[in-house]
């Protein structure tokens, strides 16, 4: 393994397809890829009972461990396991197990606020932005919560327009401006294996840039994302 990981913070709004990008990368590369969702940094709401939790905003940054996050991705960068915590969406709060996660070479860190806090993005070696319009982030949240999460329609709807929808243009969509690359519609095929080939270029022995003086294989203007996309038409994703 080297050390440091190659980190790639993988933001998006909620049904962008941040989770389906990540899989796949990490399924493409193999094994050396360590995935953390943000998700399981929200924080621990045992104090409160679930009426409680369930009103609470989960789209704020306010709602996230942020120095939890900070201390388990530095450990991981120093070669060291952490015990991360999991995230029970049907409770709105952690379980009582943790999972210990292994340094690895690749570290994919996925969220809808991956790309938000700073100290967070100076760890970042490549940040994703996956842009996808609302109409169909909410058309696949709503089959997700539903099946998956255990939740009704009323309040998906009523979550959404409270608290999501706001959120995701105060705070989320923001975060778009500290992306390398935006990736339209979530698993894009290009734009998936431009991700990997990337990734298997930082995993190749003998890497030039190994000792973290990385170029990313596309030209990439400072502070100016590169879109991986065919279309150059802008699409909103708000
Ligand atoms: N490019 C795509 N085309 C069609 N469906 C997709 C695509 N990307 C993701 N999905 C589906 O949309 C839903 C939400 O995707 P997910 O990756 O969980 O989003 P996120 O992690 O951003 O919330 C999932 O059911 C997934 O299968
Ligand atoms: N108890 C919770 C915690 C979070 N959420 C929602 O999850 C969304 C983030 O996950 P994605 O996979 O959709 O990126 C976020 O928008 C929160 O609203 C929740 O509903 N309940």
């Amino acid at each position: 393994m080297s050390i440091p990981s190659f980190v790639i913070g993988i933001a998006g709004g909620t049904g962008a397809g941040k989770t389906t990008v990540s899989r796949t990368v990490a399924e493409t590369v193999g094994e050396a890829v360590t995935r953390i969702p943000l998700d399981n940094y929200y924080e621990d709401l045992s104090h409160l009972e679930y009426e409680e939790r369930a009103e609470v905003n989960y789209d704020h940054p306010s709602a996230f461990e942020w120095e939890l996050l900070r201390d388990q991705l530095d450990s991981l960068l120093m070669g060291q396991p952490v015990e991360m915590p999991q995230y029970d969406f049907e409770v709105h709060n952690r379980k009582d197990e943790r999972v210990t996660v292994e340094p690895s070479d690749v570290i994919v860190l996925e969220g809808i606020l991956s790309l938000f806090d700073e100290q967070v993005l100076e760890m970042l070696d490549l940040k994703v932005y996956v842009m996808t319009d609302a109409d169909v982030r909410i058309l696949r949240r709503i089959e997700r919560d539903v099946i998956d999460r255990g939740r009704d329609l009323e309040g998906v709807i009523d979550q959404y327009l409270g608290t999501v929808k706001p959120m995701h243009e105060q705070f989320v969509a923001p975060t778009k401006k500290n992306a390398d690359i935006i990736i339209p519609e979530g698993a894009n095929r290009m734009a998936v294996d431009l991700l990997v080939e990337k990734v298997e270029a930082e995993l190749a022995p003998g890497d030039p840039d190994a000792d973290g003086d990385r170029t990313f294989p596309l030209e990439v203007g400072e502070g100016r994302p590169t879109r991986v996309d065919a279309d150059s038409s802008s699409r909103p994703d708000d």
